[in-house]
């Protein structure tokens, strides 16, 4: 049967409560203060290549809506990561953290590193919105319905736990706090407007649970790879690669 708009709702967000990866034990280890240096290297050279892709996962998304009212709310979540003359960016402030940890920026840009499942995953989503009905594409984007806690606890458990941690490389996190919020009203309503049939519903919740997945199983590839007992797959990164160079004191 149809859900109602309300309970259709309580559906998609439940998904979120039993299955975002803010309950993922790398998540709790990390915000916990738990992780050594090199596992957060390993975090932050991993989850860059989720950043790089979002902006092309966007930019597949609009080259197939014919609504030019949709394609306008959508654009600025491609500046949100590429940057405008007046905002720098989600990557730039990604690399900014990469730096931060002690990273070299133009290594974590290279990509070169990344575990084989963090691709495979990433590379999913990405397939999975050029692919998938535009329903499911804007669906699958409604993990960001449960992003800002997990942003702002990280900022919070960063800042306590990790000297790296300060205002100019928290920074990534805190702008999100407003940039999420703001698309994903606009995705949460228009998919409760779109999914009018028991079908679509299923195939929107559906399509959520499939980018739960494809997020958990980017952390079961780090714990798997970086936490004791580490199997670090060949060609991935390995601690002490890619180090920015010694600031002078
Ligand atoms: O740190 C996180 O846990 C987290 C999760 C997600 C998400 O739920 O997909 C996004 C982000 N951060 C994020 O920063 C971001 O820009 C973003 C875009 C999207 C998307 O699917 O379009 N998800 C997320």
């Amino acid at each position: 049967m149809t859900q109602t708009r309300q309970e259709f709702e309580a559906r998609l967000r439940r998904i979120g409560v039993e299955r975002y990866h803010d309950l993922h034990p790398f998540h709790r280890l990390l915000h916990g203060g738990g992780c050594t240096r090199d596992q957060v290297q390993a975090w932050v050279i991993n989850r860059y290549y989720y950043q790089s892709r979002i902006p092309m996962k966007d930019a597949a998304f609009m080259s197939r809506v014919e609504d030019p009212k949709l394609r306008r709310a959508w654009r600025s979540r491609i500046e949100d990561h590429d940057g405008t003359a007046e905002n720098e960016g989600g990557i730039v402030r990604w690399l900014r953290l990469a730096e931060a940890v002690g990273l070299d920026p133009d290594y974590v840009a290279s990509e070169v590193g990344i575990l084989p499942a963090t691709k495979f995953a990433v590379d999913a989503y990405v397939r999975f919105v050029r692919e998938k009905t535009l329903l499911e594409a804007v669906a699958s984007s409604l993990t960001e319905l449960f992003a800002p806690k997990i942003h702002a606890e990280r900022i919070e458990g960063l800042l306590k736990n990790y000297d790296f941690a300060n205002d100019a490389s928290m920074s990534y996190f805190r702008k999100r706090l407003t940039e999420a919020p703001k698309d994903v009203a606009f995705g949460l309503a228009w998919v409760l407007d779109h999914a009018d049939t028991q079908e679509k519903q299923d195939a929107a919740a559906n399509a959520l649970i499939f980018k739960t997945d494809v997020l958990w199983a980017q952390l079961d590839a780090l714990h798997s790879a970086y936490v004791e007992p580490a199997r670090i797959p060949p060609g991935a990164w390995l601690p002490g690669e890619g180090q920015a160079l010694a600031r002078a004191s």
